[in-house]
């Protein structure tokens, strides 16, 4: 039997890349798409069968913005697969995104062009919403939902004497400053995006910690600036056409412009087929494209400096030495991993007690 390879967000973009990259690497994978919309699921399996007419591709209806479907989607894929080799946790928003133009040509002159183009840092605010559950619709959407169908796949992911990987994509706009322990939803702040990306940095550290002597490791990759849905959002595809040889000459500066969904897929299908065990669990995966179009992946280090969130967000006076970095980064993990196991009990049981109230 082939490997079963699980995909949120899989009908457009990077997602429905990476999906294409898998099937013509193993013709032979079990390939299942995770995503809210069917009709635009049926148009990408339509597609990826075009390609691959021998492939075993399926759909599973999966909104990850919504605790109900998350578990009703867990079920369904408990009930099809016994096994779970590959869960990319690629679906993700970034609504009502606005430019800070100021900030931007305040940039474009400063010694920090390059990092504002490769980051977007300081340039993007979104206007956040509540989804039906009551959560911050980013946080739902990028994180929490993730999280919840990792612990709903547990027995497919947990097998003994065999090994299966969990594959966040992240983002270069994950910022430290962006995040806080006591608001892990960003209730209060401008950059849900930022905050959702940057807990899934550390979320992935605590699931190592959590699952590797199960056999389960995560990782978290870096996509680049793709040309998506996403990024039509934030500026009109048209201005996008017209900025394009600025793009394209950027290249030559910053390997981060991947550009098309194909690279920036790249770190993704890397990961598919390393080893996990190998894989260094501080380390940020980049899909990179040269300036001359080559693709590649770069491991990084996810910054180790986290002092700067404890001494903002947890109580004063910090208990722990400035030495102690990395225990730090654990601390903060473990920590959000802790909210995030308590918001599934509340979640839970407030699901219960709508259910109950049904049938009373
Ligand atoms: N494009 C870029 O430059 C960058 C993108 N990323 C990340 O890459 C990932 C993929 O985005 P990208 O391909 O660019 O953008 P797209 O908008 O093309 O893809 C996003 C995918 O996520 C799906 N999705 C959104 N919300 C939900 C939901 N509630 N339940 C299930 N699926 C959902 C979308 O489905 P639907 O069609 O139904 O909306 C779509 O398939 C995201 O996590 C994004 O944050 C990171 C860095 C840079
Ligand atoms: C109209 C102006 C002439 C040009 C404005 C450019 C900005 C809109 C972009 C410059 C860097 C871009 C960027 C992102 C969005 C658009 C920019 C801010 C992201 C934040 C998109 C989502 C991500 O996850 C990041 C990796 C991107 C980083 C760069």
């Amino acid at each position: 039997m082939g490997k079963v390879v699980l995909v949120t967000g899989a009908n457009s973009g990077i997602g429905l890349a990476l999906c294409e990259r898998l099937l013509s690497h193993d013709a032979q994978l079990q390939l299942c798409l995770g995503c809210r919309n069917m009709q635009r699921a049926e148009a990408a399996k339509h597609a990826l069968l075009v390609s691959h007419p021998k492939a075993q591709v399926s759909i599973i209806q999966l909104d990850v913005s919504s605790v109900h479907s998350v578990l009703r989607a867990a079920q369904e894929i408990r009930h099809r697969y016994n096994r779970l080799d590959y869960l990319y946790l690629n679906a993700g928003i970034m609504p009502n995104p606005h430019v800070d133009y100021k900030a931007f040509y305040k940039g474009l002159f400063s010694g920090r062009a390059i990092h504002m183009f490769s980051t977007g840092e300081g340039l993007l605010t979104q206007k956040d919403t509540l989804t039906s559950d009551g959560l911050q619709k980013v946080f739902a959407t990028n994180l929490f939902g993730h999280f919840l169908l990792v612990r709903e796949l547990e027995p497919l992911l947990c097998r003994p004497g065999c090994s299966s990987q969990v594959i966040w994509t992240s983002s270069s706009n994950a910022q430290r400053s962006a995040f806080c322990l006591d608001d892990i939803q960003h209730k209060g702040g401008v950059e849900p995006y930022s905050s959702s990306k940057y807990a899934s940095d550390l979320l992935s550290l605590a699931l190592n910690r959590r699952y590797n002597s199960q056999g389960v490791y995560s990782s978290v990759i870096c996509p680049g600036l793709v040309m998506t849905n996403l990024t039509y959002g934030i500026l009109p595809s048209f201005l996008w056409t017209l900025i394009m040889p600025l793009m394209w000459l950027l290249r030559m500066f910053t390997n981060t412009f991947t550009l098309m969904p194909y690279n920036g897929a790249e770190a993704l299908f890397w990961l598919f087929m390393q080893k996990p065990e190998t894989l260094d669990p501080l380390a940020k995966y980049h899909s990179l494209t040269s300036g001359l179009g080559n693709n590649y992946t770069q491991p990084r280090k996810v910054s180790t400096d986290n002092y700067v969130i404890l001494t903002l967000c947890l109580q004063h006076p910090s208990p722990f030495p400035f030495h102690f970095k990395m225990d730090i980064d654990d601390t903060i993990s473990s920590a959000l991993y802790e909210k995030l196991l308590a918001l599934e009990h509340t979640v839970r049981m407030k699901l219960k007690d709508e259910d109950l109230g049904h049938t009373s």
